[in-house]
């Protein structure tokens, strides 16, 4: 459906914007009347405003996409805080490419979740404006992708179904589904330096900048709330670089040691300010309120009913749960009078979806407008309660940091029960997305935070308050599978064929790049290169070359096209074999342990095991022994790392059985009050 009067008169729509932008000032331009909308059809803007309410863009959004760099295709990365409307040129941009230019776009995201909500937000664009939205996560979405040669397609996927759709694109001239690429996207770049899943983010990237140098014109286009060496990853890229300070509402970030709650501020010199803001009144709770909730977390959510609505973050998957019960028990029975028949109905949704059953945790708790959202929920479970919560349903929300980085859920006060996530102490990236989420914009004028603590933290959470914005690091080097799958796959696809243009590739890497500025003297990318291909051909990942041309095996090859790391090819290669030979059938257990994926393996203690082990029953103890499971190999396995277990349900049970028990006993250390902070 190209129409060609849709493209863009360029220089009309810019003298058309510099009338009205008006320099630093966030004055927002209206985009209305019969105006090109940045090279679009008229539609997109209603549909904009008809599906996200959107009528208005930011100064910000319009400078954005005005950019030069934009105009010549060139790469950029941009960098704003959390809910500054990152996404809108994101879309603008991949729009303009789908219905202008016609030309297929890959969208990469980091959660599984976010790739449902960007398929939702996109398809009634997809509808109206023609073009395939295609959904990439677990099982879903072809490998390689349809031919769809009528519309083009944009490819919403995660950072692995990513990788493998590049891998696709570049063993098929640059094209997917029988059509071009034009433009790939990566929501949340900072996850570049992320251990294994930012080195296999950094890899895809480097195959594409590499063959973008040889043939293909894509785009690569980048955003982040967070990264401190914004520059460096420009260089990588070769993109242009876009940074603001841009919040469209005012967020008011507040700490609570005790009773007391102590609004902050940064100096200018950067130093961190605090000032007594207000004090808790315990004296509102009954001696077994305050009992349940020494923390006073009820006490906060109440402050902002019955109108505003809460993210309350904890630190455990368990703890969400335990926090939701401290919270609907404490926040009075007002909240159960409101939106019953709305409650009713979520309730009823709910128990659809489970079969009949409700968690009777939820199923008391959305009485009282609260909820807890993990990974204990199944995705409907969840996308039932973003839902109750974006429509004012359900007022408050426990949930782990992932939800941070994941949904768009504003709320009008966010509140981070520990600086933990898990064992660890909280990353500066962790805490911005999760203060990110206060405040809706459109909705309510500001938003805050609190951020609770202990005396005993003091000192690291000033740390964490007063670090400027954390600097993304490679972790390629610490990746030696993924730089396996990047040199396999870069060959197989054809993008390489001989080790100095394997080295080529390496140079190109974040990681060499990084190492040679830092000076790191032992990385050097042909030293790389050689001790990867001696790995690779001792593992007979090779053919012998034919004229020095690299040439992969058949395990290799099957490998990369099911984008399965080589070794765990080579492993599931040798278990299928011997399954092929003897397959135990008296259960489901050795059909499940060869479905399972490596990646599934989670640590566990050395007496869980021998204790799951000692309680099988006679056929799956025949099943364990056929598998070499036996004390040995449990030895082994805690010696060595990780193996692929069976029963993950008895192993996830006792994970969250040792997380709350953690969770308890640090909500069990009772602390002084002190009058002053450290400043
Ligand atoms: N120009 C605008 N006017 C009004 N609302 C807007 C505008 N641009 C974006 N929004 C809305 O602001 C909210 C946050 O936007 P968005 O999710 O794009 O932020 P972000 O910068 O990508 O945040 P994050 O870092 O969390 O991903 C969304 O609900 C979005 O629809």
């Amino acid at each position: 459906m190209k129409n060609i009067s849709v493209i863009s008169n360029v220089s009309n729509q810019k003298r058309q914007l510099e009338t009205t932008f008006d320099g630093n000032s966030q004055k927002r331009l209206h985009v209305d009347g019969d105006s090109d909308f940045f090279g679009l059809p008229h539609k997109v803007k209603h549909l904009f405003k008809k599906h996200k309410g959107i009528t208005q863009l930011y100064d910000w959004q319009i400078e954005c996409l005005n950019l030069d760099a934009i105009k010549r295709r060139k790469n950029l990365i941009y960098a704003l805080p959390t809910s500054g409307g990152k996404t809108l040129v994101a879309e603008i941009l991949m729009l303009k490419e789908l219905i202008v230019y016609e030309r297929n776009v890959i969208f990469i995201l980091p959660y599984v979740a976010l790739v449902q909500e960007k398929v939702q937000s996109l398809c009634p664009f997809g509808l109206n404006l023609e073009f395939n939205v295609e959904e990439y996560v677990g099982g879903k979405g072809k490998h390689p992708p349809l031919h769809r040669k009528r519309k083009s397609s944009i490819y919403i996927c995660t950072l692995e179904r990513g990788a493998g759709l590049v891998d696709c694109m570049l063993a098929d001239n640059g094209q997917l589904g029988g059509r071009s690429v034009g433009m790939i996207v990566v929501d949340e770049l900072h996850l570049l330096g992320e251990q294994k899943r930012g080195a296999l983010l950094e890899a895809t990237l480097t195959k594409v900048l590499d063959s973008k140098q040889s043939k293909h014109n894509i785009q690569i286009i980048g955003m982040s709330a967070t990264i401190g060496n914004m520059q460096e990853i420009g260089d990588f890229l070769n993109a242009h670089v876009y940074t603001r300070d841009f919040r469209p509402v005012k967020l008011t970030e507040t700490i609570k040691l005790n009773e007391q709650i102590f609004v902050i501020n940064k100096d200018i010199d950067g130093s961190l300010k605090s000032k007594l803001d207000r004090k808790l009144d315990f004296d509102a709770y009954s001696t077994d309120m305050k009992l349940l909730d020494p923390s006073g977390i009820g006490l906060l959510v109440r402050e902002i009913l019955p109108d505003g609505s809460c993210l309350i973050f904890c630190p455990t998957k368990s703890s969400c749960q335990s926090i939701a019960k401290i919270i609907y028990k404490t926040i009075g029975r007002e909240e159960t009078k409101v939106k019953l028949k709305q409650k009713e109905e979520l309730y009823k949704a709910l128990k659809e979806e489970g079969d009949g059953k409700v968690c009777p945790l939820l199923s008391r708790s959305i009485l009282f407008g609260v909820a807890y959202h993990n990974s204990g929920l199944t995705n409907a479970e969840r996308k039932l309660i973003e839902e109750a919560f974006l429509d004012g349903i359900l007022k408050c929300i426990c949930c782990t940091s992932t939800l941070a980085a994941g949904v768009n859920l504003p709320a009008q006060r966010v509140i981070i029960t520990s600086p933990y996530v898990g064992r660890d102490f909280m990353k500066q990236s962790t805490y911005r997305q999760m203060v990110g989420r206060a405040g809706r914009a459109g909705l309510t004028e500001s938003g805050d935070s609190v951020l609770l603590f202990q005396e005993n933290d003091k000192e690291k959470i000033k740390v964490l308050l007063e670090s400027g914005v954390e600097h993304v690091d490679s972790c390629l080097g610490t990746e030696e599978s993924v730089v396996y799958s990047m040199i396999l796959s870069s060959v197989s696809t054809g993008c390489t064929s001989s080790q100095q243009q394997l080295v080529d590739l390496m140079k190109r890497t974040l990681f060499i790049q990084q190492a040679e500025k830092r000076n790191v003297e032992c990385t050097v990318a042909s030293d790389l290169v050689e001790s990867c291909l001696d790995k690779l051909k001792s593992i007979n990942a090779f053919d012998k070359p034919i004229e020095d041309k690299l040439k992969l095996t058949s395990i290799a090859k099957a490998a990369v096209a099911a984008n399965l790391d080589i070794l765990e090819a080579q492993k599931l290669y040798t278990e299928l074999l011997e399954a092929s030979s003897a397959l135990i059938l008296t259960n489901k257990l050795h059909l499940l342990y060869l479905a399972v994926p490596y990646t599934e393996c989670i640590a566990l203690e050395r007496q869980n095991v021998l204790d799951i082990m000692t309680n099988l029953q006679g056929d799956q103890q025949a099943l364990a022994n056929r598998l070499g499971l036996n004390e040995l190999c449990i030895s082994q396995f805690f010696s060595y790392g990780k193996v692929k277990l069976m029963l993950l349900s008895e192993a996830e049970a006792l994970e969250e059985l040792a997380e709350s028990l953690r969770a308890d006993l640090n909500q069990s250390m009772s602390k002084n009050k002190e009058n002053s902070l450290w400043f």
